[in-house]
């Protein structure tokens, strides 16, 4: 079912136009990754989609209303969260639990569960001020999400957490989109490969891609042969001419080509290497990844 709805979203700052007529469509039970390079406009939509920008033109409609008037099913999580550092965890959920009108007795109950969910059980009495930056970014969840709403969205909620932390958010995630639908940005595009089923790719305000993760891999995803050998002038310009193809890259003496079509690809390598007398010592067909296809997409954009 259609959950969030933006048609022809359009942000300008002054003469800078920074989101440039995008259509974005969520349903429920999606867990959506929203890339792009710095400066692609990622805040700018998520700010707006919450509702605390105004878009220059266009609509954004949550479950077919106005998203002023559906705030109350979203949780939101900014990319820099800022919290009271004198206030201990379950102090603050109480305090924001308050300015969601949860009933007191309601809460009582809620807040010991939050915290069991983002692993601050044992911190909950602490002061905030001695949280590390994961605790914070899991205590900055419970907060989002502690009116149980449908959407949770998250500007760039991995980028600052050291391995260890990214890990234990990433779990988290992972339990929390079981019931909640999700959206996030990131730079981290091993972390969206592997929690989300959706991609959308931003680049100068404009959406290169809205798709599934399967749809996204079936249309994009290209063959590549990783060929491991001394640098050969003569090997390389045969291949670059090769019209089965896409793009070539070169480092020291790996180079990578993608290829149209994977057999016939493979056969013509093949002879390009037994022609040259090519000394090969590795021949390894892998696909690309979401880093690869994104890496790709934007430099051809
Ligand atoms: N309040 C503002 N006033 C003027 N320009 C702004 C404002 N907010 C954002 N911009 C500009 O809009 C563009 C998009 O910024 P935005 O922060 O949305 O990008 P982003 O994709 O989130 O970047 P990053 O990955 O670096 O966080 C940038 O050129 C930025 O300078």
């Amino acid at each position: 079912m259609n959950l969030l709805e933006a048609k022809k979203l359009q942000k300008k700052y002054g003469e800078q136009n920074v989101i440039q007529g995008i259509d974005l469509q969520i349903n429920e039970g999606e867990c959506t990754a929203l890339l792009g390079p710095n400066g692609a406009g990622k805040t700018t939509i998520i700010k707006m989609l919450i509702g605390i920008v105004q878009p220059t033109s266009g609509e954004i409609l949550l479950q077919g209303k106005s998203n002023q008037e559906m705030k109350h099913i979203v949780g939101y999580l900014p990319q820099h969260p800022t919290f009271y550092s004198w206030m201990t965890g379950k102090e603050l959920l109480a305090f924001m639990g308050g300015l969601s009108e949860i009933p007191k007795p309601t809460l009582a109950k809620r807040i010991p569960e939050l915290l069991e969910l983002v692993g601050l059980s044992k911190d909950g009495h602490k002061p905030i001020g001695t949280y590390s930056g994961g605790m914070k970014q899991r205590l900055g969840i419970a907060q989002a999400i502690i009116h149980e709403p449908k959407f949770l969205i998250m500007d760039e909620p991995v980028s600052a957490l050291d391995p260890q932390g990214r890990r234990d958010m990433l779990e988290l995630l992972k339990v929390i989109k079981e019931k909640t639908t999700i959206l996030f940005s990131t730079h981290i595009l091993y972390d969206a490969e592997e929690l989300c089923n959706k991609i959308c790719i931003l680049h100068q305000g404009k959406l290169l891609v809205s798709d599934s993760m399967d749809q996204l891999m079936i249309k994009h995803q290209q063959p590549v042969f990783i060929i491991k050998a001394p640098q050969n002038k003569e090997w390389l310009n045969i291949v670059s001419s090769g019209e089965l193809v896409q793009e070539i890259e070169q480092a020291g003496n790996m180079t990578k080509v993608h290829v149209k079509d994977i057999d016939r690809g493979r056969e013509w390598l093949l002879e390009t290497i037994r022609q040259t007398n090519l000394p090969v010592q590795k021949f390894e067909l892998v696909q690309e990844n979401l880093e690869d296809i994104f890496l790709r997409m934007v430099k051809q954009a």
